[in-house]
């Protein structure tokens, strides 16, 4: 069928310009939003046609544009290099390496004075292209993410097989302007548009207007939907009209990419980083004050003076100090925190954890408190109907048939007061409501039919939302109305005057049965069952109200049923509630469900075992004093609403707790900005919990949440072990050229060989330890507290232990290795050769030690999931190799000489002594920080 657009781009962008007051006479020009319709070539009946889709709209695209917006250009390789080499540090080494070149060529000797000054050269380029490809790579990798994190699914309405129209899931990219886009609480609007049915549809568009409270939208008056605002109550459809750029959220939108903030755990490392790059300074200025003065009364001394050739030195010892603070400035530091969490959250999106917030990732490691929801998360969301009350009987199970007197009142109950749907094969919506009708399918009701011919008899429905755990629709009837209600059970059972008793007759509830029926109400709650009372009334519409407010007629009720839904508990949460708790994290339910449901639930998982279960009218009466004495107690709270939980959340953070908490409904988006990380529901949350979360638990289940648990942590150590190795390198490098300086032996490790140094120990080592993953280990310890240092006291000692062990022996060979090795270090080429030794140990120490720094708790074994790690057995064979080639073939560029087998076996010895050492410097004991010490769990004690 061809298409025949009679509207274009700018005319339909013109129907919704903001602040443009003529936009009524606009749309009444285009015939009115059916007039639109029409011109973009949509039936609102069928949506886009089959025929469309398959050809991939083609047509559609070429007039209107995609959804999509341009992507910003990523940097290109050459500006990274660019900005890499615009560290003054470097800056400062370039200028003094082409000042060596100069002097060495002219002054020196112009067949090898050029070797210094080209290898630092050649060193630095090296250093800024190794930290251009990272952050390359870190770009691109945050890129896919974040595509990742934009996709949403939209329901939109299309045809799906010849002459059958569905709503069907497709990506926010793949709509068009004249989709039929399908509205529900809590959804994101896709684009803009005009509304073309809309119930109770309250909008937020605070993202675009600041306006912060919620506009409600109808056909005649606020018809404008724009992309990007978020859908609050009520439910919809609309037709779009504008995608991508040629939309108003588009215009609004055009720098909106930006890079991802510094988390926390970067701006400590950068401070940290700063401070260690201050101490380097100082130290690579006293080696040099102490070498140029040495140099000063040497050349005093001699006969002549100071002859212009000397002054090729001062430019050695220049480099030398400007290398030590190359090296002592841990460039890494941030860069192991980026590629950690890059990779971290790569990683995590296989364990079904999307995240959104980079932070999140960290934060999560050190989380105290978990406020978790029961429904889909806890448990399975897989519901059935296993008991019930019908016609003043109790059914422990439920039988093959009922009674036809009831099942015309509780058929019509579900199929006209809910909003799931039998899709031909299975039922479709919401879990509880599922149960239902999977209910009636059993019981062989006409549901189907009942539906279609029922649909048009509907008058109002009033969704259910948490806050009034009800839902109720309006129908008519017979010339009157019928309202039918179903909802939690207490409180829908509350609004009952009467019941059916046997023969199906209305029967006034005097005390007794009201107390009988609210025994069986507890009875099947407090085995599990989540409990649904259904109930109806009929009456005559006086004229004076209005069905704006559905409470006006929510009381007398006849009660039809009561119904025990089922839905166990998956059965992995048991287990990881309990590796929640010894890992330090106190678990809580926050749920919506009855409270006897809740506790019997919550046992079952293990988070109600001594402490209180209680209601959620009765948490928020507390008074805050109150509360925080509660907390401590606290595992459950039950019939809560969404403002519970953000009270428990502000309370827990008062306490000083590191709070995450999970929500799924729109009205969970304060509580999900509050926590310190909300975690939102992938299946069955909503784009505004989604939106307001930190983290996206992709499968909705508790475990996932202790996967991020782990991950965050695995994040945190592996910054630490790496902050580990990177000051024993530096302490060793320090001292070594300060000593040396002062002792009047110059320099043992020239300036290239520190150049390559620095790049074993930052952007290697960072790639090698910043990529460990996890091991379950990482639960077996307590949350680190907000105040702890970033380095223990157990690091703290590995690192002047193992350094102080690297010292004695560098030393010894620096001052005794002449004799030791037999060489006489008056005799420049001997000299070269013993101090490529105490290069290639010093080197070969820190890849040893390397595998010390895997493990920062004294745990037992280093090598544990050694193999597992590609990367960091890469990255050592790599060095390792380097190494090799460097001692062997470096020649004058580096300063080195080949080496005998015995000197590499010595020097291989010199640097695996350092893993038998730590086993001995483990001894030392050291004080354990606070917050790893109170309450330790078995696993703990059990190293101890
Ligand atoms: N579609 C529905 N129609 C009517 N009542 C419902 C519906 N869904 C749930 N209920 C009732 O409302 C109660 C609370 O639901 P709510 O959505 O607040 O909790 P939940 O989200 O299901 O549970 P959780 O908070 O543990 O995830 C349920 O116990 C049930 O009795
Ligand atoms: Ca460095």
């Amino acid at each position: 069928m061809a298409l025949n657009f009679e509207i274009n781009q700018d005319e339909l962008f013109g129907l919704l310009e903001i602040g443009e007051p003529t936009l009524k006479k606009r749309l009444e020009d285009q015939e009115g939003i059916e007039g639109v319709m029409k011109k973009v070539c949509v039936d609102p009946k069928v949506g886009l046609r089959l025929s469309e889709t398959q050809s991939g709209f083609k047509t559609r695209r070429e007039k209107y544009g995609k959804n999509q917006f341009p992507e910003q250009p990523t940097k290109s390789f050459f500006t990274l290099v660019f900005e890499a080499l615009q560290d003054s540090t470097l800056i400062i080494l370039m200028i003094s390496a082409v000042v060596s070149l100069v002097l060495g060529v002219t002054v020196e000797d112009p067949r090898t004075g050029w070797i210094e000054g080209t290898a630092i050269l050649a060193a630095v380029v090296i250093v800024c292209l190794v930290t251009a490809i990272n952050d390359y790579q870190k770009e691109l990798q945050f890129r896919a993410l974040n595509k990742v994190k934009d996709d949403v699914l939209v329901p939109v309405f299309r045809e799906t097989e010849p002459g059958l129209s569905a709503a069907v899931n497709v990506s926010i990219h793949e709509i068009n302007v004249g989709d039929i886009v399908l509205l529900s609480a809590g959804a994101k609007i896709p684009a803009d548009g005009l509304v073309i049915f809309a119930n109770e549809l309250e909008v937020n568009e605070s993202e675009l207007t600041g306006e912060p409270k919620a506009i409600h939208k109808n056909k005649n008056e606020n018809y404008i939907l724009y992309g990007g605002t978020k859908v609050m109550t009520g439910e919809g459809r609309m037709v779009i009209t504008g995608v991508g750029i040629k939309s108003q959220w588009g215009h609004a939108r055009k720098n909106f990419t930006k890079p991802p903030d510094p988390t926390p755990l970067q701006l400590k490392l950068t401070d940290t980083a700063n401070l260690i790059g201050i101490i380097g300074t100082v130290s690579a200025g006293l080696t040099l004050l102490v070498l140029v003065i040495q140099w000063v009364l040497k050349n005093m001394a001699m006969e002549n003076g100071f002859s212009f050739e000397s002054f090729v030195e001062v430019v050695d010892f220049l480099i030398i100090a400007i290398t030590i603070i190359v090296v002592a400035v841990p460039e890494g530091l941030p860069l192991a925190v980026t590629i950690s969490l890059a990779y971290s959250m790569k990683k995590m999106m296989k364990d079904m954890n999307l995240v959104r917030r980079l932070e999140s990732c960290e934060t999560m490691g050190n989380v105290t408190s978990i406020c978790s929801d029961k429904t889909g998360t806890l448990t399975e969301n897989q519901m059935t109907v296993v008991a019930g009350y019908f016609l003043d009987n109790y059914y422990k199970e439920i039988p093959e048939k009922f009674d036809d007197k009831i099942m015309e009142i509780f058929g019509e109950g579900v199929a006209t007061n809910s909003k799931a749907f039998w899709d031909g094969k299975q039922a479709v919506g919401s879990q509880t409501e599922c149960a239902l009708v999977n209910l009636l399918m059993k019981l062989k009701y006409p549901y189907i039919k009942f539906q279609k011919e029922n649909e048009d008899k509907i008058v109002k429905t009033f969704t259910f939302s948490s806050a009034r755990k009800r839902m109720s629709t309006i129908v008519k009837k017979n010339g009157n109305y019928r309202m039918h209600m179903k909802g939690a059970s207490e409180i829908v059972f509350g609004k009952c005057s009467h019941f059916m008793d046997k023969e199906g007759g209305a029967q006034k509830l005097n005390e007794s049965k009201e107390n009988e029926i609210k025994g069986l109400i507890q009875k099947m709650a407090s085995s599990g069952l989540r409990t649904l009372t259904l109930a109806y009334k009929d009456f005559t519409k006086t004229g004076k109200e209005t069905f704006d407010e559905p409470d006006q007629f929510e009381k007398d009720l006849i009660c039809i049923a009561i119904v025990g839904i089922k839905d166990p508990v998956r059965k992995e949460v048991p287990r990881a509630v309990k590796e929640c708790q010894n890992a330090g994290i106190t678990v809580r339910m926050v749920t919506g469900d009855n409270i006897e449901t809740a506790s019997h639930i919550a046992r079952e998982c293990g988070i109600l075992t001594d402490g209180k279960a209680i209601e959620g009218y009765q948490w928020r009466n507390l008074s805050d004093e109150e509360r925080k004495k509660l907390v401590p107690e606290l595992q459950v709270i039950a019939r809560s609403s969404p403002n519970d939980k953000l009270i428990l959340v502000k309370a827990l953070k008062e306490m000083g707790e590191i709070v995450s908490v999970t929500g799924d409904g729109t009205n969970d988006a304060p509580a999900l900005k509050e926590a310190n990380v909300g975690l939102s529901m992938g299946i069955t949350g909503t784009d505004v919990a989604k939106e307001a979360s930190a983290i996206v638990i992709l499968d909705d289940n508790f475990k996932s949440i202790v996967n991020a648990v782990l991950w965050g942590r695995c994040v945190y150590d592996n910054i630490r072990k790496f902050l580990q190795f990177q000051l024993t390198v530096n302490f060793v490098a320090l001292v070594l050229a300060f000593v040396s300086a002062i002792t009047k032996k110059g320099s043992p490790l020239k300036a290239v060989q520190m150049l390559w140094v620095n790049l074993i120990m930052d952007t290697l080592a960072a790639l090698a330890l910043g990529t460990e993953p996890p091991t379950r280990d990482l639960l077996n310890r307590k949350p680190y507290a907000k105040t702890d240092s970033l380095l223990s006291n157990k690091m703290i000692r590995n690192i002047l232990t193992q350094g102080a062990y690297q010292l004695s022996v560098l030393f010894f060979i620096l001052y005794f290795g002449g004799s030791f090795f037999h060489y006489d270090i008056s005799i420049p080429e001997q000299q070269v050769h013993l101090y490529t030794i105490l290069f290639n140990s010093f080197v070969l120490c820190q890849v040893f030690n390397e595998l010390n720094s895997r493990k920062i708790h004294d745990e037992l074994n280093i090598f544990q999931g050694l193999f597992k790690n590609a990367i960091f057995i890469g990255i050592l064979i790599f060095i390792v190799a380097v190494q090799f080639l460097v001692v062997t073939f470096g020649g004058k560029f580096f300063s080195t000489t080949p080496l005998s087998l015995d000197e590499w076996i010595i020097s291989i010895s010199i640097g695996a002594a350092s893993i038998p050492l730590r086993y001995v410097f483990r001894l030392i004991k050291v004080p354990i920080e606070a917050s790893q010490l109170p309450k330790k769990s078995k696993a703990q004690k059990k190293e101890d």
